[in-house]
């Protein structure tokens, strides 16, 4: 019988609260080997207190979080080592060169030796530049070379690609794309650049106010989201079937997960298929308090 493979991340019962302000309520996921996953919210929704207790900087106040098999709490250096993680902004190493702080870091893993050319040719770094002198974008693409010279096999990113021009982003989509590939690594990304998530990423994970709303293979995601109206959409909700999920009620019908095209529907209800960027709108809008179940 061979070992199943540990799970890179595995959270269960996740709260973290900020005073009395709870910025994640009861989060379980989990992400498995050669997973690519979308993290989804508007600002505020969570994302980054998330990734920060999945790398261990913040502490949850209950739940668990293990990563390969490990609590993060008190994860041991072989562990963490097969993580990378990319911030939202580097700060800080403002009077290393772009050289000494790349060798200053992967000094602190095994088997690093020079980093992979391909990730050096995209960055297109000045070795000798002070980082203090980079610019928002080039700092951004230091980072990222930083959180994966080592090759980790479980790679977080914070919106990456925010400061990044449309070239630098496009290429690191590729590249990302092609690095999980190559070392079947999962990933778990948070961008706000929808079109970039839905082509990369294999799952979606929405948060909305500290709460995944909704997990869901992204395949399964374009097969079964629908968009159902009706004249009136009593009668249509009366038709669900139980399993349904509703994820935004409208005036006159409902965004829906879980659909398949067996269902008895009411005659005059309209089916359609939802546009990504408004999807993700209506799942991630505040609840309006109108949702009947
Ligand atoms: N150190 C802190 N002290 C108090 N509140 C905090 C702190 N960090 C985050 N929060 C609050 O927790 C909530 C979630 O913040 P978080 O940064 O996780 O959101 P986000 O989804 O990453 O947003 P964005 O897309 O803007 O980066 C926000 O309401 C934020 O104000």
């Amino acid at each position: 019988m061979t070992a199943q493979p540990l799970l890179p991340a595995q959270v269960s019962g996740l709260t973290r609260r900020f005073g009395s302000f709870i910025a994640l309520d009861n989060v379980s996921f989990s992400i498995a080997p050669g997973e690519t996953v979308a993290l989804l919210g508007r600002n505020g929704a969570g994302k980054s207190t998330l990734i920060g207790c999945l790398m261990g900087f913040l502490m949850a106040d209950s739940g668990s979080i293990k990563i390969f098999g490990e609590d993060v709490v008190d994860l041991p250096r072989s562990a963490r080592s097969r993580t990378g993680f990319v911030p939202q902004t580097m700060s800080g190493f403002g009077t290393f060169r772009v050289r000494q702080l790349i060798d200053y870091i992967s000094a602190f893993y095994e088997n690093v030796s020079d980093p992979d050319p391909q990730l050096m040719q995209w960055a297109d770094l000045d070795p000798n530049k002070y980082v203090r002198a980079l610019s928002g974008g080039q700092k951004q693409r230091l980072a990222i070379v930083l959180a994966m010279q080592h090759k980790p096999d479980f790679l977080v990113l914070d919106e990456p690609v925010a400061s990044l021009d449309p070239h630098a982003r496009r290429d690191f989509m590729n590249l990302l794309n092609d690095y999980r590939r190559r070392q079947n690594a999962s990933i778990l990304i948070s961008s706000h650049i929808l079109s970039d998530l839905e082509r990369l990423c294999s799952r979606l994970l929405f948060v909305r106010q500290g709460r995944v709303v909704l997990d869901t293979p992204t395949e399964i995601f374009h097969a079964e989201t629908r968009t159902l109206t009706h004249p009136d959409p009593q009668r249509l909700l009366e038709a669900f079937p139980a399993d349904l999920q509703i994820l935004m009620s409208r005036p006159d019908g409902f965004l829906v997960h879980g659909y398949r095209d067996h269902f008895a529907l009411p005659q005059e209800t309209l089916i359609s298929v939802p546009d990504f960027e408004d999807a993700f709108l209506e799942i991630t809008a505040p609840p309006s308090g109108d949702v009947p179940r």
